[in-house]
């Protein structure tokens, strides 16, 4: 059993995290308790619960899923969570949902120049995380449990006794600048560039920077929840490995002012003002948690002779849709590795996918882009729009001498989803979006020789 943690006040949260202690396993079953004896021996929910705490039952998979897609956990909370009072709307009109939120574009490859810092716009004020929460491309319909949304968050101010929890989705965050500490239900995460975090659906969380400032890329997952891809061939192991997938320690802290929770359902915003914290769970037991992933921690697999395999081989996790094989959404990243084929072109080959692809871009160099595509900017391909490498890079990659070869301090990462996206009205004219992207192509002359 875990000794007890205990949270620390909004305030003190945005600073230098602490270290704090997590439980490995992905899907794993958890327990633990902020204080020994507050879970319930032998079933889940006795007459009293121990210390007199409300046992309260999260699913995030139908009853009769199959086990080895059943998630749900027990939470032992010292109020339960419909002590709330009533929800009324909220504006945040940048975080839109699904295709109807998105606005028509035209099949050409869009490229986004890195969104700018709060503090980088003159005379904006201060943001959090969830009013600076912004959607570039979405898809499908949070209403039909289908599709997802990119998102980016770039903030500077605490989420001070306030909550987020979101029923449309699951959050995967992939922070790019500034290190996080969520404060879940189920516990604290702390997470920096380099490592992801996963929020189940309906998970109530709050976000604070380290440093006072981050910025970062989200996916909203409305579909199947996101888990490790099959290994086929591969083994038993390899590329993201679940022990390395960790989850908080029960931790709760004291009721004190009233918290605001904004819910998102329905693809619309609601707000409360409630007496309780939502984050009074002192025990826990279950498979459904907060997760977090340091992607140092895949093991990469590539060609040890020759061509470019297909990035499916990166798969982090996946997001099935009903068709096998055909997902919902992939989350792949590109880590540092070495390239050693013979007798190739050892970067991505010009390519027309009827998955749509977006990127970001966390650190370093991508090298199918070498140049235009930078840290905290990101790309979109849509179903079949043709990309592939810039002029430059085709050049460099046709010509070099294919000696063992190290990409290193690098990051990228694709969100690829089997429905076409649709971009924001802000991603299109929010300022962010680069007008020359297709000019990195003009290069690409005609040099056929023919015998
Ligand atoms: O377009 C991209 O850069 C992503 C990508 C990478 C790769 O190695 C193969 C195909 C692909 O879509
Ligand atoms: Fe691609």
């Amino acid at each position: 059993m875990n000794a007890p943690e205990t949270l620390r006040s909004p305030a003190a949260s945005a600073t230098a995290p602490s270290t704090l202690r997590y439980q490995g396993g992905f899907g794993n079953q958890f327990e633990t308790e902020a204080i020994p004896g507050a879970l319930p021996r032998g079933r889940n929910s006795p007459q009293r619960a121990p210390m007199d705490l409300y046992p309260e039952l999260l699913s995030g998979s139908a009853f009769t899923a199959p086990r080895v897609e059943n998630r749900r956990t027990w939470l032992y909370r010292r109020q339960p969570s419909v002590v709330t009072g009533a929800f009324h709307a909220y504006e945040q009109p940048f975080w839109t949902s699904g295709a109807a939120g998105g606005v028509a574009a035209p099949p050409d490859p869009l490229r986004w120049h890195p969104f700018p810092m709060p503090d980088e716009q003159p005379g904006a004020p201060g943001v959090d995380f969830v009013d600076s929460l912004k959607t570039l491309v979405s898809n499908g319909d949070p209403d039909a449990q289908t599709g997802m949304a990119a998102l980016i968050y770039a903030f500077n101010r605490p989420m001070t006794r306030r909550a987020l929890m979101n029923a449309d989705g699951e959050m995967l965050i992939v922070p790019q600048q500034g290190g996080l500490r969520l404060t879940t239900e189920m516990g604290l995460l702390d997470v920096v560039p380099g490592e992801i975090a996963l929020v189940p659906r309906g998970v109530t969380f709050r976000v604070e920077a380290h440093d006072g400032a981050a910025r970062g890329y989200i996916c909203e997952n409305y579909g199947a929840a996101f888990r490790l891809p099959e290994l086929g061939p591969i083994g038993s192991n390899g590329l993201a490995n679940p022990r390395d997938f960790l989850a908080p320690v029960a931790a709760h802290e004291p009721d004190g002012a009233p918290y605001e929770v904004i819910r998102k359902t329905g693809g619309a915003l609601w707000r409360n003002a409630q007496a309780v914290t939502p984050f009074n769970v002192v025990a826990w037991h279950g498979n459904l948690t907060p997760l977090k992933y340091d992607t140092a921690h895949f093991m990469t697999i590539g060609s040890i002779s020759f061509d470019h395999p297909d990035p499916s081989i990166f798969t982090v996790l996946t997001s099935p849709s009903d068709t096998p094989g055909t997902a919902n959404c992939d989350f792949v990243i590109f880590p540092p590795r070495w390239l050693v084929q013979e007798d190739t072109f050892r970067p991505p080959w010009y390519h027309r996918n009827v998955m749509s692809e977006f990127m970001g871009l966390i650190h370093g160099q991508y090298d199918a882009k070498p140049e235009g595509f930078r840290p905290g900017g990101a790309s979109l391909h849509n179903c079949l729009v043709p990309h592939g490498p810039d002029a430059d890079a085709f050049e460099a990659a046709s010509t070099r001498t294919l000696t063992p070869q190290k990409l290193d301090h690098t990051l990228a990462f694709m969100f690829e989803s089997r429905w076409r996206f649709r971009p924001s009205e802000w991603a299109l004219r929010g300022g962010a979006l680069d007008a020359d992207y297709a000019a990195c192509w003009g290069g690409l002359k005609d040099k056929f020789k023919p015998a």
